[in-house]
């Protein structure tokens, strides 16, 4: 899915309205119809709760006062409160004219705010996309209100006074919405951690803005769902060989952290490669080929950490870090593999942290080449701490256009950032991945997916990331979250691409 900005939103509306034949309040019929349905079949609603909608002067206003007629219908007596404003939009005062008069609308008294339940359910249709400032005065103090309440607060279209893709001044009055339901398209301020609190549990819901306007929209950013990977992973066609998913090369693991070694190559194998081998200092032999029998290892000949680059001759990718420590011998085979590369690597953990700790290796990284840190880990690769979630994203694309790679953000909604700078969020996965090992399977799985070389780098990643949180999820409805550690991610890592490969098309 693409996200769009709220500039773009209101264009995709105009051009909705053109290419269908269709005036702008009845496409706020729509939106209002697709709330008024998720409302009633997600919350069960109990026409004798409390029900207040907060209405602003504009088009988010407007759904608010559609969606209070529609819910009369059904037989709920909203009551609806009107925020002061010195011009109100058409389709608001369409709505408004429209509303039974039996319901109860008032204008909102900013000296007498209303008394709300704590079991209230609070519909915030003060400002959508068109917030054009901070919040101030009154809507202010009505958003302080509603969060202050107890009551749960369902945010039409976004939380009021959250701008949809720039962040707001601290200490800006938002709705703390408990769920965010919007239309057709994510916003990228529903992706990102510091929104969290105001954004609660968000939905997009259809209202058929036109497709052809939004396939042909340029955008920066999107969202990666199953729809999104549909055929980008073909299945193995019946003559397939080992060859035809290639020979992979990790290089992980040292002195008590050969677990990691084996983590990775667990999920590479998992994810489909031909063949894999491992290169660990001689303190992993024994571990891998135990852990690991379909891995062949390859033995440095230091005991405790890697010391040397094996002869990249037979392997189709290579990935190194998970585990790998930073010695300064371990520093110069990164070095050494940087140089004389000529095949897709994924770059992980300590090879990272030695990237950022040498930046003068970071001039060799060799084009396309795809790297996975955390926020910790990208700081130290950049060097400068992030202002906000909006900054580092910015930090993530113009790293990925300096060093022409792909680079990887790991969180919740994952980012990937390609070479021309735009960013692909992945929807997959939940908070039981945040456990020790989780990055090294994702090392594994990616690995695997760019020694495929029926994939794109791109579809390597998008696929990969999906995966790997599809993974998380499948194994955390058997573990719960908690008892998820990350061996379990690799065993369902086949179930997950499974579910993403494209059935051999019928004659
Ligand atoms: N495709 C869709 O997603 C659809 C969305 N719909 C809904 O429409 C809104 C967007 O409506 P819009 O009228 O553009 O914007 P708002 O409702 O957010 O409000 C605009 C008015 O608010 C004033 N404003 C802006 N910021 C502030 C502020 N900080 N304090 C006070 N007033 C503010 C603004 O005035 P200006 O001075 O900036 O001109 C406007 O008067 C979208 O979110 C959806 O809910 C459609 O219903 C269907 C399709
Ligand atoms: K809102």
């Amino acid at each position: 899915m693409k996200i769009l900005t709220a500039a773009q939103t209101s264009q995709a509306d105009q051009a909705t309205m053109q290419a269908q034949g269709i005036r702008s309040d009845e496409l706020m019929e729509r939106a209002a119809a697709a709330f008024c349905e998720w409302l009633l079949a997600r919350l069960a609603a109990d026409p004798a709760r409390p029900l207040h909608i907060f209405c602003g002067p504009g088009n988010n206003g407007g759904d608010g006062l559609a969606i209070a007629r529609r819910l009369y219908q059904e037989g709920f007596r909203a009551r609806v409160w009107l925020l002061p404003a010195s011009k109100y939009s058409a389709d608001f005062q369409l709505n408004r004219q429209r509303l039974p008069p039996e319901l109860v609308c008032q204008a909102l008294n900013p000296k007498r705010l209303p008394t709300l339940a704590p079991n209230a359910l609070v519909l915030d249709a003060l400002f959508g996309t068109g917030l054009s400032r901070p919040l101030s005065g009154t809507a202010a103090d009505v958003v302080q209100h509603l969060n202050s309440s107890g009551a749960c607060v369902v945010a039409v279209d976004i939380p009021s006074g959250l701008f949809a893709n720039s962040p707001q001044p601290p200490d800006s009055a938002v709705t703390r919405a408990r769920y965010t339901v919007s239309f057709e398209l994510p916003k990228l301020a529903f992706l990102l951690p510091q929104n969290a609190g105001w954004v609660g549990e968000w939905l997009v819901l259809p209202i058929g803005l036109d497709p052809t306007f939004i396939h042909n929209l340029p955008v920066d950013n999107f969202f990666v769902d199953a729809d999104f990977l549909a055929g980008r992973l073909p299945a193995r066609s019946k003559f397939s060989h080992k060859g035809t998913f290639g020979h992979a090369l990790l290089l992980a693991g040292s002195r008590g952290k050969i677990g990691a070694a084996v983590l990775a190559s667990k999920a590479c194998l998992r994810a489909g490669v031909g063949l894999l081998t491992v290169g660990v200092p001689a303190v992993g032999y024994g571990i891998v080929q135990t852990a690991v029998p379909e891995a062949m290892a390859l033995t440095d000949p230091a005991t405790d950490f890697v010391t040397e680059l094996p002869d990249l001759k037979p392997y189709a990718a290579v990935g190194i870090g998970p585990g790998l420590g930073q010695e300064d011998a371990t520093r110069e085979v990164l070095r050494q593999l940087l140089r004389k590369a000529t095949v897709p690597l994924v770059l992980d953990a300590d090879a990272l942290n030695l990237l950022g700790t040498n930046p003068d290796l970071l001039g060799l990284l060799p084009p396309d080449s795809l790297l996975t840190p955390h926020p910790k880990e990208f700081e130290r690769l950049v060097g400068q701490p992030a202002r906000d979630d909006y900054h580092r994203l910015e930090q993530l694309r113009a790293f990925a256009q300096q060093y022409r790679c792909y680079c990887v953000l790991k969180g919740a909604y994952t980012a990937l950032a390609t070479p021309d700078g735009t960013l692909y969020f992945n929807s997959t996965g939940n908070p039981g991945m945040a456990t020790g090992g989780s990055g090294d399977v994702l090392t594994g799985v990616l690995l695997a997916l760019r020694a495929d070389k029926r994939l794109s780098p791109l579809d390597a990643a998008l696929l990969g990331l999906y995966a790997h949180g599809r993974a998380g999820d499948l194994a955390a409805r058997e573990t719960g979250q908690a008892g998820l550690v990350a061996g379990d991610l690799a065993d369902f890592i086949g179930r997950a691409l499974q579910e993403l490969t494209a059935s051999t098309p019928l004659l």
